[in-house]
Formats: C-alpha cells, structure tokens, sequence
C-alpha cells in the first residue's frame, strides 16, 4: 500500500521534473548557447530575457512611434519599425533578438541577403508560419515548402504568364469604372482613396482570379481583413507551448471561427464552378486561377492532384496577397502624386499623350515609362512589404558567419530602400528620375538594394499582375482628375501585415467651372515653324499664333446656351464627359507637351486656401465691389474684389 503510496506521488514529481529540466531547457541553455555562438561571431543584439525574449521592448516601442504625430516626411522607418531603427543604430546592420524564445537574425546587409534569397529553397527555407500566419493563409503558395510549392508555384506561374495578363485587362477597366462611377459627382469634396482602393482591388481579384463576382468574395474579404487585423495585433506576443495548449486567448478562438468560415465560403465558391460543369452549363471549371485549381482538385495523376484543403489554402492566399499589397501600393502611389504636383502632370501629360481619352490597352501599358519610374520610387519609399521570413534549414557556413541551424531570419527590405549608402543623401525625397535608366542603374546594379517584390526563387508570382493593375487604375484617374490632398489627412503610414495609412488617405478632385469661366490664362503663343498644312489652312513660316483658349471656354457651341452661367455641375462626370471629349473646349492649363507644369500645385494650393477659408469663414461680395475682369498677363479684377467674412466659430 505504502508502495503505491509513493509511486503516486512519485510520477507526477517525475512528470514535473522533466517538464522542468525541459522549461529550462528550452528557455534558458538554448537561447544563451545560440545568443554566444552568434555574440562571439560578432553578431550582437539586446540581451535575451527570459520567456518573452524581446517582445516587451519592442510592443513599447511601437505604440510610443505610432502614437507620436509625424511630419509628412518620407523618412518613415523609425516609425515603421522603430525596434529595427534603433537596434540596427545601436548593433548594426546585422543583429540578433529573442522572439520570444526563437533566435532571430535581422539581416539588412545586402550580400547576406542575396545569399540568403537566392539560396531560399533548401538552405533558407520559408518560416514555418505562425499560428496566426497560417489561419490567414494556410498552406498557400507563400507558406508552403518543397514539392508541393514547386507545383502550386507552376499553377500560378501559367495564371499570371504574359498572354493570360493580357486577358484580364478588361476585368481591372471594368472594376476601375465602377469606382468611377461613384466618384461622379464628388468633384471638390473629400474622398477617402485607401478605403476606395480596398473596393478596387478586392473585386480586381474576385473578377481575374476568381470570375466571381465582388459579392461572393466580399464576405471573405471582410473576413481576411479581421483575420490579419488580428495576427500584426498579435505578432509580438509571446506564446508559452503548454499554457497556449491548455487556455486559447480570445483572438485565437476569433481567428479559428474566421478560418472556418472563410473555408465555407470558399468551398460555396468552388461548389458553384463544379455545379455549373455538372449541369452542361460550362463545358470546363474556367480558364482563371480558380479553374485551374478546381481542375487540379479533379486531376486523376496523384503528382498533380491538388486537396480541398490546398485548394481552399491557396485561394486565400491570392485574394489576400492580390488585394491587401495592390491596395497599399495604390493609396501611397496617388498620396504622392499628390504631393508632387510635378510628376502628376508629368504622368498625365504621359497618359494621354498614349492613350488620349481612350481606356488604356496592353500595348500602350508597356509604353507608361514615367509610371513605372514614379511606381517603382513608390516601392522603395512606402514598399507594402515590411521584411522577408525564412530559418535556417541547417548549419550554414557563410563567408563571414557561421549560422547554427533552426534560427529565423527577417530580411529587413524597407533597411536596404531607406539606405543613404545605397540610394544617396536623398534617400528620403522622392525622385522618380533614380529609376530613369531602369532598375539595375539606379541600384547600381546592387540586387539587393531594391526589394519591393522579393529576390530568388520565391519572388513575387503576382509581380507583373500588381504592377499593370496599378498602371491601368492610375491611368484611368488622371485622364479625368487632378489631385490634391486634403488638410484632413494626417502621415502615420503603420505596419499591418502590409504598409498602410493609419488614418486612409484623404483626396480631393478639381474646381473646374472657375476655371473655364475665369481662367487665369486668356491665350497660349506658338510661333510657326515651317510651313504647314493645318486643316484647309498653309500656314507660312515664322509667323505667330495665338491659341484663344478663354474664347473656347465661351463658346456656347462648345458648352450649351447657358455657357455664361457658373454650373460646376458641368463637371459632375469628369472634364472629359463635361467637354464631351473635346480636349480643346477645356485647357486652362494649356494642352499637349507643354501643359502647365504647375498645374497640381496651383489646384492644390488653391484647394487648400479654399478650405481653410471656409472652415472659419462664410463669404459674401461687399457692396464695394465693382465687376471689371482686365486681362494684365492673366486675368485680374481691375479694383480688387471686396468681400465680407462671418466668422463660422464666434466664440473662438
Ligand atoms: C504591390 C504589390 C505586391 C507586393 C509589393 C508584393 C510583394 C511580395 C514579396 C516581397 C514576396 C516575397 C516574399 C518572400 O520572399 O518571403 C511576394 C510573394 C508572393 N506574392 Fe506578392 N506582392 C504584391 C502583389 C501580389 C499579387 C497581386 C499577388 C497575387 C495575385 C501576389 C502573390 C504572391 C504570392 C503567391 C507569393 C509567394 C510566392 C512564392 O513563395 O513562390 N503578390 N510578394
């Protein structure tokens, strides 16, 4: 009896015993071995603390940066990535710190980088992803490793191959015109582009990817939205093995719900496809991303053969890594078009100097140089990537290093776009012209030194996709609007899975009607200069030309009967709808090459003015105006114009 007595209280002594020396273990002789090895190689960091490693300082140092009010200035990584800033300061450019219990190398030096990522497959693999990560995506192309992604990355390689991405032009036209629709009418008021933007690419993805329409995937939008709000929530929590087995903290029963649900979902989507064959309604699953997929679910060769569960997995990850990217790419792109008046104009003056006021087709796409150079200054500025996950698969000498086997690695990309070594002095400013010789001059033929889709054999498969889809939704924009940012936007781009505007970004769209019908500008001068046939006319040589535009913008066959009359409602649908496509009854700005290169800055300037006015003042004419509009190179009122102010807050 007594015997037994003991053995009872023995084994839970030994069960706890063990448990202990495996804590300790785990916690303690694992990290300080991993922390000398690497110390003495050179490699520092902030000490290890036991079980939450680094996490607390770096969750502090996060929320003190993204509660701090920022200039708009594009010298955003120390509020970014605050931890990174200060450690790569304080370490260098590699360093080391304690997620939690995991080693994890930070790596912004561009040869290790490219050794890192070109050696992706075996040496470096992928993370394996979190608990969080893989609710998100799953085992979709992003996530999974070996044979398996060598025929996901096959399938998805044929869906975005140059003939297909010719085809999906029309979806993203079609998408980029019901945006536009909405905007009709919201000429001079506020639009809020981020969240205009999260609309577009959702249903770009739905209608290219999936054929389905915006409805059906909006559910699941919703839901991978919530469920990635939830894992950069929860990215820097430490997670203690057994504890985390025994009690699930609220966001993690929230993110198993989401998961489920956004399996049902999908599997309604993909039961349609396969009801419609089944039915004689289509004779196959679809030439799309979808199709595809349902057609390796159904493929007989077990070397093909994808699982509901991949298939579910993998359409999860190209609606969240198609539409969550494109979505931040956009919105910062056209925050800083509007900041920089100057390659707005430029890229405008290049969008319809190809397409006219015709949608924008493949052909001319591939001709959008000025676009691409200020897309491309955008990736490196505000890249909606915020740093590459992969561990090392075993012990690996490198040719300064010696990494031990199992530890992760960030490669920190956003350190490597905001480097004064690597891109100049001006590395904050943004200067489109860097990228006027191509990529390769303007990193000086430096790999690593821009990274915005990854290098290696895991790069980016949507790559080409992101890059026309921004063209085309950009073109569509400034071939109807000027843009200016409006005094309601504040700068605190965040990290949330992808780089993003804390607060949206806020736009307004061009006053029209004052300009037509008081245009500063009353003529544009041309000199001929050789003879020329111009319509029924022979112009001779050297002579001049005056450009009437005031009188285009009078002219009642050109604006109706009540061209007199101030009708910004003229403008409703946009300038080309309001001229019904005469770009010559409309160009207070000047047409053709050399258009005003001022034009966004002076909307802008006056936009602000505008507002800043009305958000204190009610305005009305004083009685001491006299009406005598004189032109003395623009046009003036003679006496000035005399208005009275009501203060709007009179207790202010
Ligand atoms: C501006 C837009 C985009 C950016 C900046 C971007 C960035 C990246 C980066 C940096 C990687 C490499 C990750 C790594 O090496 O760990 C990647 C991979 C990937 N991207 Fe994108 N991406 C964009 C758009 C898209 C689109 C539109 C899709 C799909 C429709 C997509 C699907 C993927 C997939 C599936 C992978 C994993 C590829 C593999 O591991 O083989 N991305 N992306």
């Amino acid at each position: 009896m007594s015997a037994l007595m003991e053995l009872v209280t023995l084994v839970p002594c030994c069960f706890f015993f063990i448990a202990l020396i495996k804590f300790l273990y785990d916690y303690l002789w694992i990290p300080l071995r991993i922390q000398h090895m690497l110390n003495s190689q050179g490699i520092k960091g902030p000490p290890y603390r036991f079980i939450h490693g680094n996490n607390k300082e770096i969750a502090k140092m996060r929320q003190e940066a993204s509660s701090k009010p920022m200039a708009l200035t594009h010298d955003i990584f120390p509020k970014v990535q605050p931890h990174i800033y200060s450690w790569i300061n304080k370490y260098g450019r590699n360093y080391l710190y304690w997620n939690g219990v995991r080693a994890e190398l930070v790596i912004s030096e561009p040869e290790l980088v490219k050794e890192i990522l070109k050696n992706s497959e075996k040496t470096f693999p992928k993370r394996k992803p979190t608990i969080y990560l893989s609710k998100l995506l799953g085992n979709g192309l992003v996530t999974v490793e070996g044979e398996k992604w060598a025929k996901q990355r096959k399938l998805a390689n044929y869906v975005f191959h140059g003939e297909s991405l010719k085809n999906m032009t029309p979806a993203v036209i079609a998408s980029v015109e019901t945006m536009l629709e909405k905007w009709k009418g919201q000429e001079g008021k506020e639009i809020e582009v981020f969240n205009e933007f999260r609309l577009l690419t959702s249903e770009v993805i739905s209608r290219t990817a999936f054929g389905s329409s915006y409805l059906e995937g909006e559910k699941v939008f919703a839901m991978l939205n919530k469920l990635s709000i939830i894992m950069s929530r929860n990215l820097y929590n430490t997670r203690i093995p057994l504890i985390n087995k025994l009690w699930k903290p609220a966001d993690m029963l929230e993110s198993e719900e989401l998961a489920k649900e956004i399996q049902d979902c999908v599997m309604k989507i993909v039961k349609k496809r396969e009801d419609k064959v089944m039915n004689g309604e289509a004779d196959s699953f679809g030439n799309d991303f979808l199709g595809l997929l349902v057609n390796a679910y159904h493929d007989s060769d077990k070397n093909n053969k994808l699982s509901m569960e991949d298939l579910v997995d993998e359409c999860k990850t190209f609606y969240f890594a198609g539409q969550d990217t494109v979505n931040a790419l956009l919105a910062w792109t056209v925050l800083l078009l509007a900041i920089h008046g100057d390659w707005q104009d430029k890229a405008r003056r290049e969008v319809t100097g190809i397409f006219g006021n015709q949608n924008p087709q493949p052909e001319g796409i591939a001709k959008l140089k000025t676009m691409t150079m200020i897309i491309n200054e955008t990736l490196r500025l505000y890249g909606p990537s915020n740093g590459m996950l992969r561990r090392v698969g075993r012990d690996v000498q490198m040719e300064k290093v010696v990494l031990p086997a199992n530890i992760d690695l960030l490669i920190a990309n956003a350190v490597l776009h905001h480097d004064p070594q690597l891109w100049g002095e001006d590395v904050h400013l943004f200067k489109p012209d860097r990228f006027a010789e191509g990529i390769a001059k303007a990193t000086n033929y430096n790999a690593a030194a821009f990274l915005p889709f990854g290098l290696g054999p895991r790069t980016c498969v949507g790559m080409t996709f992101a890059a026309t889809e921004t063209k085309i939704v950009l073109s569509m924009i400034l071939q109807r609007y000027a843009i200016t940012l409006s005094p309601a936007y504040v700068h605190s781009p965040i990290p949330i899975i992808s780089l993003k505007p804390q607060h949206g970004i806020q736009m307004t769209m061009i006053i029209n009607e004052p300009l037509r019908l008081y245009g500063p500008a009353v003529g544009l001068l041309r000199k001929g200069g050789s003879e020329v046939l111009l319509g029924n006319l022979v112009l001779p040589a050297d002579i001049d030309i005056l450009i009437a535009n005031a009188a285009l913008h009078h002219d009642p066959q050109l604006w109706g009967d009540n061209v007199h009359l101030f009708k910004p409602e003229r403008f409703a649908e946009g300038i080309a709808k309001a001229t019904n496509y005469n770009t010559t009854a409309f160009c207070p700005f000047g047409l053709g090459p050399r258009t005003c290169v001022g034009t966004t800055f002076a909307i802008m300037e006056v936009k602000i003015a505008v507002s800043m006015i009305l958000q204190r003042y009610t305005i009305s004419l004083s009685p001491a105006y006299v009406h005598a509009p004189v032109s003395i190179i623009t046009v003036k009122p003679q006496h000035g114009i005399q208005v009275i102010l009501e203060s709007l807050h009179h207790d202010a």
